[in-house]
């Protein structure tokens, strides 16, 4: 049995994971097909046989089945609203976002299918698990998170950062941040349980963007045709 591939909008095609995902398009067998690439300003119409938007074009471009978004949080209402408007998923991974765009986010997915996260790699999945589980283990250890990333990065702490301290939190730790800038790191997370005399340390380091498209690509694929919903990317990776 074929099955249509699922028909893509890249919001934040310019970018770092923009430029991932449109590579991982083009490389593999996704099961994607990019009919729009999306950014807040574009240089030709086409790129690789990929139309090409900018943000003020939006209303424009094609049908679409899910979009993916890894833009900046100034373009977050925009793409929201377009895949209401045409009852399409959205995956986001789009960080530092304001409470009021999560509360949009939690009514947009009444009525279209929705999956954010802060990181889609699986073995931040599984650290969430290990961290809200030592978290339990350990009352009143103190709890520090320390993430570092390229210089580029404007949000501070990382997404990352803030959804492995909900974690924390959820098993009863109150940890504290602290946010390193520097070169061109991808992306790193250390979470650390200390108490007197001891120490554990759960550690992420990313050596690569390819690991966050292509759990974005993934749940693109699972979330096509679903019903509305908020959907949990840990669930379908
Ligand atoms: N959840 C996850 O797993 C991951 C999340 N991220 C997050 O993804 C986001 C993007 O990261 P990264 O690719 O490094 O960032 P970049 O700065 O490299 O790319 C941002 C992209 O968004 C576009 N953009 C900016 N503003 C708008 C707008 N108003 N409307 C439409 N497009 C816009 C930019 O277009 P232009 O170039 O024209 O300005 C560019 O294409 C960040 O929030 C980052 O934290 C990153 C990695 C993994
Ligand atoms: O901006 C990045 O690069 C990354 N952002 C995400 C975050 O804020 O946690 C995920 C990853 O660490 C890379």
């Amino acid at each position: 049995m074929t099955t249509t591939p699922v028909r893509l909008l890249i919001h934040g095609a310019t970018g770092r994971m923009g430029q991932a995902l449109l590579r991982l398009c083009r490389e593999q067998d996704s099961g994607c097909e990019v009919v729009a690439a999306v950014a807040r300003r574009v240089d030709a119409r086409v790129v690789d046989g990929v139309p090409q938007f900018a943000a003020a074009e939006l209303a424009g471009v094609p049908a679409f089945d899910v979009a993916i978004d890894f833009s900046l949080p100034e373009g977050f209402d925009a793409i929201l609203s377009l895949c209401i408007a045409r009852g399409a998923a959205l995956v986001s991974g789009t960080t530092g976002l304001s409470d009021a765009q999560k509360a949009q986010l939690d009514t947009a997915s009444t009525k279209i299918p929705a999956a954010w996260a802060s990181n889609f790699s699986l073995g931040v999945a599984v650290l969430h698990e290990l961290v809200a589980r030592a978290a339990t283990l350990l009352p009143g250890w103190d709890c520090d998170i320390v993430e570092a990333h390229h210089t580029r990065k404007l949000d501070a702490p990382s997404g990352t950062a803030l959804t492995l301290g909900a974690a924390a939190q959820a098993g009863g730790a109150q940890p504290h941040y602290a946010s390193i800038r520097a070169g061109d790191i991808v992306g790193e997370h250390l979470v650390q349980f200390a108490a007197a005399g001891e120490r554990i340390e759960l550690a992420h380091r990313a050596s690569n963007r390819d690991i966050f498209a292509r759990g974005a690509l993934h749940v693109a694929t699972r979330l096509r045709g679903r019903t509305p919903g908020s959907y949990r990317v840990a669930e379908l990776l």
